[in-house]
């Protein structure tokens, strides 16, 4: 049988069809639906595996392989078909997607599928190759992502099958005195999690998880020199301000446990970072500590997991020794990690309506002797043993406009949010930008550094400074443009030098903040470290760095590489740090990172007073997005 015929058809084809699906990424990069690098990497791949697996469906591949690029680098773990075929993303009308996808015969969800399943690019979840994407059901993954995910949900379903440890219930009433609370949360969070490897604590600011962790840990102490054993305990955090914060809390929470100094003692203080817990060689993305070479621990506390990625979820669990408890600590409604997923959102997916399992409900109630029979119910699933969400603020009291406007926010009652906002709460401003404006009022921002350069002025010692300097913060909710970070920090650093503060901004001088933007291993910073540059002794400029134990480094400004000055930062970058005053400035249009997450986040940085700068549409438009990232944890673990 002669094929020239049909091979010169399929090559017509094959040509045909790469021009349609590259004129589409093209086009779509253009509009800034894909990115360069999302069109880059399904291109290469295409091009490689052109020869093995020319054919009809390449063009429908080659549509989900870029999106699901594009939509890792939105955060999302991966792409769910079925959503995309109903709801394009940003900037795809639907018949466009539906008709770029019928240029290689798909028409429906199912046959997307099937193309993605003939594809040599693409294996499947029962059967996974090393090929550069993984199908589940409708979704789809980049290989790396799925394998993460999967490094995570192993680990969690190996925990629902563990019979729970003992708890001594009378201990547990030592620590929890106070039996005047109808449930008290706290005590049934220790409960929890003394019963079982692996557990999560989530709760808002000033809930008490700092408290209820570290009466946890004295709980297993304690339980365990009772039985001659010495736990060996680590805590850690994501960044190094949020290490130093747990630092301080641990600290001061211990002072306060009704137990023997034995028992105190054995409770470690000083918290690390994620990246140095795990032995970070920077720039490399392997960790010392792996499956092969675990950590040398017991029990490890981790706090502010709300910003750990995915991919630093699945490494620390990959370094977990089997036998090692994992306590997980954070609030579930703040903004979710920087990288890709919302590994702490996720898990607690359900807390709010789902609770125990009526035998699980049993036990904790006899274990505390607080009624918890009413939160048993028959269709929670396994993780929810694991979960305890603590509801009661004892930071913010009734009077709180701060309190009141967190948890409007948090519910996303715009209604509420913009009545608190004009309650005239004492610790709650709200700045409304005039008709027409069209730039920052910097001259009030920075009126909330007065202090800090009266401070500078009176050279005071740098522990004091860095003390004054982290009462206020100015925080935005975008980088760029006039409300943007960077373009208010350079008013800022203007104003200070008319004013006379700042003898040259474009120089070092006394009284400058900056931020690092990267990890530096040579100088064992990271990443958010904030540092105030001040004369040492000698009068030289140096910048002076918080360390994890409380004490300060001073480095020469010219061993600095990547940093931004700080007197505004990012909310993002604000996660893991409070302050007793914050003012939180929006920008006047509208933009796709204002969400209920972002301004909840942004409330709950400030202790004593916030202010919000915005409009009421803005405010309003804000309350009611809420960010939501793909993944397969949410379906897995609680459907
Ligand atoms: N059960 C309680 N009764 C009274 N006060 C409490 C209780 N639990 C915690 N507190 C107090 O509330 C404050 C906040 O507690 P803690 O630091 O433990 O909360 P947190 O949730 O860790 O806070 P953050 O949001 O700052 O991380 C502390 O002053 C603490 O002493």
């Amino acid at each position: 049988m002669d094929f020239s015929n049909q091979l010169g058809l399929l090559d017509a084809f094959e040509e045909n069809t790469a021009k349609v699906t590259s004129f589409r990424l093209a086009d779509w990069q253009a509009k800034g639906v894909l990115r360069a690098i999302d069109c880059q990497w399904i291109t290469q791949l295409a091009h490689h595996a052109k020869e093995d697996n020319p054919g009809k469906g390449d063009s429908a591949v080659h549509i989900a392989g870029a999106l699901c690029s594009a939509y890792l680098g939105a955060g999302h773990i991966c792409i769910d078909l079925a959503t995309i075929w109903q709801h394009p993303p940003e900037g795809v009308e639907l018949e466009e997607l539906r008709a770029a996808l019928a240029d290689s015969g798909v028409n429906s969800v199912s046959s997307w599928c099937n193309a993605l399943q003939g594809s040599r690019l693409v294996s499947l979840a029962g059967n996974v190759a090393e090929r550069p994407m993984v199908l589940a059901g409708t979704r789809l993954y980049l290989y790396r992502y799925f394998q993460y995910e999967q490094q995570v949900l192993n680990y969690l379903k190996s925990q629902f099958s563990v019979v729970p440890f003992d708890v001594d219930a009378n201990l547990l009433a030592q620590l929890f005195p106070d039996t005047s609370q109808s449930v008290d949360w706290q005590k049934v969070a220790v409960a929890n999690a003394a019963s079982l490897p692996f557990s999560v604590i989530s709760g808002g600011p000033g809930t008490g998880k700092t408290t209820t962790v570290t009466r946890l840990l004295a709980l297993l102490v304690a339980q365990s020199l009772a039985e001659g054993k010495v736990l060996r305990i680590e805590l850690a955090a994501p960044t190094g301000k949020a290490a130093a914060r747990l630092t301080e809390s641990i600290s001061k929470a211990k002072a306060d446990l009704p137990l023997s100094g034995d028992i105190k003692d054995a409770i470690p203080e000083q918290a690390s970072t994620l990246h140095r817990l795990l032995g970070s060689d920077f720039g490399r993305s392997r960790f010392k500590h792996n499956k092969a070479n675990p950590l040398h621990l017991d029990v490890l506390l981790v706090d502010e997991v709300s910003m750990v990625d995915l991919p630093m979820m699945a490494k620390l669990i990959d370094a977990m020794p089997t036998h090692a408890r994992l306590i997980l600590l954070g609030d579930k409604d703040q903004l979710a990690s920087v990288e890709a997923g919302s590994v702490l959102g996720d898990l607690s997916y359900g807390i709010d309506n789902v609770y125990f399992q009526p035998e699980w409900a049993d036990r904790l109630t006899s274990l505390t002797r607080e009624n918890i029979v009413p939160f048993g119910n028959p269709s929670a699933p396994p993780i929810s043993r694991a979960l305890t969400l603590l509801r009661t603020s004892y930071r913010f009291d009734a009077n709180s406009g701060i309190g009141h406007l967190a948890k409007a926010m948090n519910a996303g009652d715009s209604q509420a949010v913009l009545s608190c906002l004009q309650s005239g709460y004492a610790d709650v401003e709200w700045r409304v930008p005039e008709e027409g404006q069209t730039k920052a009022d910097i001259a009030a921002l920075a009126k909330g550094y007065d202090d800090y350069w009266d401070a500078v002025r009176q050279n005071l010692d740098i522990a004091k400074l860095y003390e004054v300097f982290t009462r206020y913060q100015i925080l935005t909710a975008v980088r760029q443009g006039e409300f943007g970070v960077e373009k208010i920090n350079a008013q800022l650093e203007n104003y200070f030098y008319q004013r006379g503060r700042v003898k040259d901004p474009h120089v070092w001088y006394p009284g400058k903040a900056v931020m690092l933007t990267r990890n530096d291993a040579a100088l064992g910073l990271f990443n958010g470290d904030i540092g105030l540059c001040m004369p040492d002794e000698f009068q030289r400029l140096r910048v002076w760095f918080m360390q994890p134990d409380g004490s300060f480094t001073g480095l020469l400004p010219s061993r600095l590489s990547e940093f931004e000055v700080v007197f505004a930062m990012t909310v993002h970058k604000s996660q893991g740090s409070e302050f007793e005053q914050v003012a939180l400035l929006l920008p006047m249009t509208p933009s796709p990172v204002l969400t209920k997450e972002l301004l909840y986040t942004g409330i709950t940085r400030a202790k004593k007073s916030f202010s919000l700068w915005g409009s009421s549409g803005l405010i309003r438009a804000a309350t009611g997005a809420c960010i939501q990232r793909d993944s397969g944890l949410i379906s897995e673990l609680w459907h």
